[in-house]
This record gives C-alpha cells, structure tokens and sequence, in this order.
C-alpha cells in the first residue's frame, strides 16, 4: 500500500502561493509521473595523486590513493517532495546530486558504487535520463539570441514533439507558471547581447527543463548568485512543483534564514557522509539531541556550515566531531529512514509510464528549428558575419592595391605567383578560424541539450553545416569576381571558373578543418593553439617557402597533407598551363615540384574536405558518447 500523499494543488499543500507562482495543475499533473528515487550503499571513490609535500606531510609512501567522495549512504526523495542538499564547500553536495542521476564519471579511476533506483525497481541510467528527468545546471547554459518565448517553443517542439494551439497553450503555461510572461519577448543575453539578468536567466533554464513535465527535476545550485528574495522565490517555485509531481532534488550552498525556513527535506553531508536526513525544520532540534546547539536567533543554515565543515588537514577535534555526527545518524535516523524508504511502494506506475518522454519530433524537424535558431543568431548577433564581411573586403582591398593589373613580365608573373600563394594562405586560415570559433562557442548549449535529448547529433551537425553555405559559397564567388579581373589573370571564361571553383574548395576544405578540431578540442583556447599547429605546416609544405623537390626525402610526403600545395598548384596551372601569353609557362609550377594535374589537385581537396566532415562528425559523436557509457 502506498503511503504516499496524493498529488495535491498548491493551494490544498501550502496555502494559495502567489499568483506568478502557480504552475498549471491541467499539464503538469496529466504528464509528470510519480517518480521515488532511493540510493542504496552509494560510495563514489577516485584515484588521486598526492603531491611529494603531501606525502611527506602525511608520512605516506604511495603516491596515489583512493579517495572516497561519497562515503556509503542510503537514502530517498518521494514523489511530492523538495529535498535540499546543504553542505560546506568540498563536503561532495554536487558530487552526491551527479552520482544520483548518473552524470558521475566512472573509468578505472573513478567508481561509482551501489544502486540508484526509480519507484525501487528501475536503475537510473544517464542513457535514459532524458526520458524523465531534467537537470539545470549552476551555469546558465542558454542560447543567448533567442527570446524566452523562442526557447521554450524550441525545447518544447524538440523534446516533446507538441505543435499548434496545445504548444502555446503549454509555453504560456509554462511562463506563467515561472513568472515569465513579462518578459518573454525579451533576448536571454550573454557578455555580447544585453538581455535578462540571473534571475530571470534561472527560471528560464528551470523552465526549459520543466517544460517536458520531468518526473524528476536535479538543479545544482539553484540560488548561487542570486539575492535572498529572489533565492526564496525559486525555492518557492522549486516546493510548489514537487507539490504538482515533480521530484526535486537541488543542491544549496548558502541559504538565508527565509530560504532555510522554508525548505521541506534536508540532506546534510559533511566529509561525504550524509549526517542528517529528514524533515528541515526537524534538523536543529535533532543536532540538540547529540550536543549541537544551535545559537538562539541565529541561521542555522549558517550554524551548520560553520560548525559541519571539515578543513583538508583533519586535526583530531574534526575526527571526534565527524564520529559524533555520524553515529548520531546511524542509531537515531538512518533506521527510520531506510522504514519509511521501504513503505513507500509505486503499484501503479510501469517502466513505460515511468519513461513518459518517448514521443520526440522527428530529425527533419530537429533540423528545421536548428537551422531557423542558427539564422535567427546570425540575424541578431551580427558580429560573427560582420567579421567575416570585414575579412572578405579587407582580403579584396589589399589584393587590388598590392596586386593591381599585373601583366606578363618576368616581374608581373612573381606578383601573381605571390597573389596566389596569398589567396590561398588567406582563404585557409579566415575560414578555419572563424567557423572553429563559432562552434566551439555554442558547444555547452548543444552538450546540454544534447544530454537533455532535445535533439540528435546528426541534425546538429547537419545544421551547422548547411548554415555554412553561402558562406562558403557565394561569399567567395563575389571575392573571386572581384579580384580575378583587377589582379590581370587570364581574362578566359573556363580559366575563370576553374579558379572560383577553386577558391570554393579551399574554403570547403578549410572550414572542415575548422569543424575537425571543433569538434575534437572543448577548450576554445587550446583550439586556437591546435588549430595553428596544423596551419603552420600547411604553409610551410605549401610549396611556396619550402622547394618540395629539395626537402629531405622522408618529409616530402607531408606535401600531400597540405590543402595549400593542392590550391597552389591548381591556381598556378590554371593560369600559366597551355596559355599563349606565358611561352615558358609550365616552368613556373615545375620549379614547385607540382606534379599532379589541376583535376586531381581539385578532386583532392574536395575528397578531403568531404572527408574530414565525415570524421569531424564521428569525432562529435564520440566527444558526447562517454558521458552515456560506463567502463
Ligand atoms: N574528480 C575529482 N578528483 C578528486 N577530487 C575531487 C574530484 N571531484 C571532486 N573532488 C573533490 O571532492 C570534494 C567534493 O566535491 P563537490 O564538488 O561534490 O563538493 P561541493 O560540496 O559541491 O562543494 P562546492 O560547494 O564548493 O561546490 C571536494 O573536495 C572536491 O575537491
């Protein structure tokens, strides 16, 4: 029998909650299922390394040791219910909210132990938590282009595959439930866009999550940053949709009173153990039980804090206060906790209803709202295009001064030889980078969504990379246009579209490269020095610098790795092969050491950089998948 409390209004549980706070019983009550989470002997160890002054200090001898984040633990949240995770800084809050939904990295190193169950029957699985659960991040991870309005449409249409009157009706909902419809035409925002400030900016992330009615909702760290008003406003907010069927547990690392005064359940933990779990309210006078006495007048959210932290280097006081605390819980609560765990019991509730998120829109759709959010970002953030506006005229600008009507003396030719070189070395490196920065620069958003099953890894990429053509075709067709003529190449139809298509290749090629590493790196610094470790090389084997034909012979094939000895060697037989106004012509790509025909030249560099796509969207799918897979 389950002992459960039905799913209550807000108003039968607390009293009628103000207005901005009502969340709409109809939606969420008709799609949230009941959702139990009990944890079961969960301990979380890694393998560190201690440093020569820490072994000396602790007169160890081995350099690594197992260090237990998670002490074994047991535990629950009913369906209904708010718990709140407090703890000093280090005492593993967000260590325990990531191990119960499964987002804890597990290799050799790093163990998880123990069972973390739905309704006591069904593991929770980061593979299927999308399907039931949410997770907000302390970080708001927003796209910062799109208005509130835009990106809930967006997640609701993706995650849960409404559409019409039934996905304005649960967006409205949805913003009137957060208290959000003032300013839903409002932009989020980041550093370059003005737009909401923290708080709106939380709800908004809370509302995305709680927009495809999860069974369970984790946040970390809901409040950090926010001010005590606002603070008590979400935890508010967080009560009221426990009370409608959402499973709330968020971590919380420095509540005032007010906040304190109105959470439900509390989870305590110091030094990875749990030392309270329970009723709030209940927490002072049971800490009183065990020779804790809380100030009159004072936080004890503070009390506990100060008085629960453990400093890295344990003096003897720390281990007897830790003992007290965790004997006071293993004889006076965990008993009774581990009771009510097991009188609790779902009857109802199949694996099927349990994972209530399995309609999703259809990978066509997924690109369509992908692609329309990418031209809405380059519509109002302009800047990334406006670089790019701004290379391609400077690019023309200085090809034109410094190149301009050159003809056929031996002098003319090197001009144009060094034009070409220019172009090439110009058009890799714009390209690369400016696509390299773009995606890297969305990469949380899609890690978040993606983890969220908002959309798959295939219409992202194919999104990205249809929003890439014009810039890698018509822009370059006008630059073509414009520099071909002024620079005094062969003013020849067939030599002319040779070269665009040329030009076209390369920026193809290059902005493959700019996905690969992308893709392959996180860190948008350490992708910068990746990408000049590849573009270096690439110049220097162009064959321009470096006479190919005079390199020692085990480094000549780097040659072929370079997509500018390809350009190179295409642009220059395209100009000076079988023409009349150059008699010597061939001599001024022989003496590169260029061997092998403007077609294959072409045919290369297309391959590769249809090619590199390819991988850079294997290396994307690989980069995601490990966050699914234990080891
Ligand atoms: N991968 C890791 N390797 C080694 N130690 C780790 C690792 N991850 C976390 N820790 C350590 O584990 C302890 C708990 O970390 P956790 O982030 O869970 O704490 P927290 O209570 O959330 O703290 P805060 O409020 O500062 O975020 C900390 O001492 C942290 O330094």
């Amino acid at each position: 029998m389950s002992n459960i409390k039905p799913i209550a209004t807000s108003e039968e549980m607390i009293g009628k909650p103000p207005e901005c706070l009502v969340v709409s019983p109809k939606i969420s009550m008709r799609e949230s299922k009941r959702v139990k989470i009990s944890w079961k002997n969960l301990r979380y160890t890694v393998r560190v390394q201690r440093s020569r002054k820490q072994m000396e200090e602790l007169g160890e001898t081995d350099k690594y040791y197992d260090k237990e984040l998670l002490k074994p633990q047991n535990g629950f949240v009913q369906n209904g219910e708010a718990m709140f995770i407090m703890g000093s800084s280090g005492a593993g809050k967000t260590t325990l909210l990531n191990a119960l939904c499964d987002r804890l990295t597990q290799n050799k190193h790093c163990k998880l132990e123990g069972e973390v169950l739905l309704n006591d029957t069904y593991p929770v699985t980061q593979r299927d938590f999308g399907k039931y659960g949410g997770y907000v991040t302390q970080d708001d991870i927003l796209f910062p282009t799109l208005t509130v309005y835009e990106a809930l449409v967006f997640a609701a249409r993706l995650k849960i595959n409404i559409k019409g009157d039934e996905l304005k009706q649960k967006v409205e909902d949805t913003l009137g439930s957060l208290s959000l419809r003032h300013i839903k035409d409002r932009l989020i925002g980041n550093s370059d866009v003005k737009g909401l400030g923290p708080a709106d900016k939380k709800k908004t992330s809370i509302a995305i999550e709680l927009i495809s009615n999860p069974s369970v909702l984790f946040l970390d760290e809901p409040t950090s940053g926010l001010d005590s008003f606002t603070a008590n406003k979400i935890v508010e907010l967080l009560k009221n949709q426990a009370r409608l069927g959402t499973t709330i547990i968020a971590t919380i690392h420095q509540p005032s009173s007010s906040t304190f005064g109105l959470f439900d359940r509390l989870l305590l933990l110091m030094d990875g153990n749990t030392i309270y779990q329970g009723d709030a309210q209940k927490a002072a006078s049971y800490f009183e039980t065990i020779g804790f006495f809380i100030p009159t007048f004072s936080n004890p959210a503070d009390y506990f804090l100060k008085e629960f932290f453990i400093p890295y280097k344990k003096e003897q006081k720390d281990i007897q206060k830790l003992d007290i605390l965790i004997e006071g819980y293993n004889t006076r609560i965990s008993q009774d906790i581990k009771k009510e765990d097991e009188a609790i019991k779902f009857q109802d509730d199949d694996e099927q209803d349990i994972m209530n998120r399995n309609t999703k829109a259809s990978p066509l759709v997924e690109l369509g709202y992908l692609i329309l959010r990418t031209a809405k970002n380059t519509y109002r953030n302009p800047s990334a295009t406006n670089i790019r506006i701004t290379q391609a005229i400077m690019m023309v600008v200085l090809i034109t001064l410094c190149f301009w009507d050159l003809g056929t003396s031996e002098r003319d030719i090197n001009g144009k030889v060094g034009f070409i070189f220019f172009l090439c070395v110009s058009t890799i490196f714009n390209s690369m980078n400016v696509v390299l920065v773009l995606f890297i620069s969305e990469r949380p958003v899609f890690i978040r969504e993606y983890s969220s099953k908002t959309y798959g890894v295939w219409s992202y990429y194919l999104s990205k990379s249809i929003v890439e053509v014009p810039f890698e075709v018509i822009a370059p067709l006008i630059s073509c246009l414009l520099v071909y003529f002024t620079v005094g190449l062969t003013p020849d139809f067939d030599r002319f579209v040779i070269f665009c298509l040329v030009t076209v290749s390369g920026v193809l090629v290059s902005t493959s490269f700019g996905f690969f590493i992308g893709c392959l790196v996180r860190d948008p610094s350490v992708a910068a020095q990746v990408s000049l470790l590849m573009y270096l090389p690439f110049v220097f084997f162009g064959g321009f610098f470096v006479n190919l034909g005079d390199v020692f012979t085990f480094l000549r094939w780097i040659q072929y790795l370079s997509p500018i000895r390809y350009m190179m060697e295409a642009f220059l037989r395209n100009e000076f092969e079988d023409n009349s106004d150059y008699p010597n012509g061939d001599q001024i790509y022989e003496k590169y050491h260029y061997d092998l025909g403007t077609a294959p030249c072409i045919l290369i560099v297309i391959v590769v950089g249809i090619a590199l796509r390819m991988i850079a969207l294997l290396t994307l799918k690989l980069s995601v998948t490990p966050i699914f897979k234990k080891s």
